[in-house]
């Protein structure tokens, strides 16, 4: 049975982040891809201009209404913008509780705009974190939910994740995407497993939206996987590929998108 899965995310009119890459990167796993909007981006590869919130209680609309129809097989949530729409998703969770949440804590872009208001951090910590499955913060995020400096080197990696894990998510894909060196080394920390995940480095710009796809594709692989390692490990594969096949792009000045592909390419 193909699954059904849901990204709550922002929007990215240029396709590279956001709810247009989870949707790419649901396709290209075979998934049937649905949406829901938490926040209108006019942004493309050089950054932000500007941010449009939907208002929570539109935002409770949107996902009452499909999960009243439609079964969903797990959850991505990406940029959620502030503490009140925080507590909009919080509610949905707590009344229709879907399985595998997927949280990608979603603070400031790669071009140093923020996508979520700083008193927001709070929330997303003591509210949203305890009731996902995955949680999957970048270094500077995992500094900032736990209010520590930020790691400079792969070492530290394993005791921060075990601490994400205490703020309650119960596993931890703690992202090194943004430390230097020969290869890209992740850990997926939780459930008896620290596990660092590695692979190379692919030198290029195009490296908007590595997070979201990420996310999304293990949303996507999750109910097709027997576990989270496999689901994770699969989806970062998928990643560098899909970083690799960005050099077949021409999109924008900035940091141009990865190239979501499917297998039968
Ligand atoms: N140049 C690269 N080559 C290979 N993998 C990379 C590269 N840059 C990032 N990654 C991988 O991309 C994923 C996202 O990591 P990163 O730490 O950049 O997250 P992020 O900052 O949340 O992403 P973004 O905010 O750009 O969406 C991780 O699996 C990381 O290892
Ligand atoms: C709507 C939305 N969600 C997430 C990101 C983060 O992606 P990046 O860090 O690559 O800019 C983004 N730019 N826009």
């Amino acid at each position: 049975m193909v699954p059904n899965v849901l990204t709550i995310a922002g929007t990215d009119p240029s396709g590279g982040a956001g709810v247009q890459a989870d949707l790419k990167a649901f396709s290209a796993h075979g998934a049937y891809g649905m949406s829901v909007i938490t926040a209108l981006v006019a942004q493309t590869t050089t950054g932000v201009a500007e941010v449009h919130e939907v208002p929570p209680e539109f935002i409770t609309a949107q996902l009452v209404t499909l999960l009243d129809d439609v079964r969903v097989d797990s959850v991505k949530i990406g940029m959620l913008a502030n503490a009140e729409v925080i507590r909009a998703v919080v509610e949905v969770l707590d009344r229709y509780a879907p399985p595998h949440v997927v949280l990608d804590p979603v603070m400031v872009a790669k071009s140093g705009d923020r996508l979520l208001a700083p008193e927001a951090v709070g929330a997303l910590r003591d509210e949203l974190l305890p009731r996902v499955d995955l949680i999957t913060p970048n270094l500077p995020e995992a500094a900032d939910l736990l209010g520590e400096p930020e790691l400079a080197d792969v070492d530290g990696m394993p005791a921060q994740a075990e601490r994400l894990a205490g703020l309650g998510a119960k596993q931890v894909l703690l992202k090194g995407g943004h430390l230097s060196g020969e290869s890209s080394v992740d850990l997926l920390y939780g459930d008896g497993i620290a596990e660092f995940l590695t692979s190379e480095r692919v030198v290029t710009t195009n490296d908007h939206g590595t997070g979201c796809t990420l996310s999304a594709a293990i949303a996507a692989l999750r109910p097709q996987r027997p576990d989270w390692l496999t689901a994770v490990r699969e989806s970062k594969d998928y990643l560098t590929e899909a970083l690799r096949a960005s050099e077949r792009l021409d999109v924008g000045h900035g940091h141009g998108p990865v190239h979501h592909f499917h297998h039968w390419w």
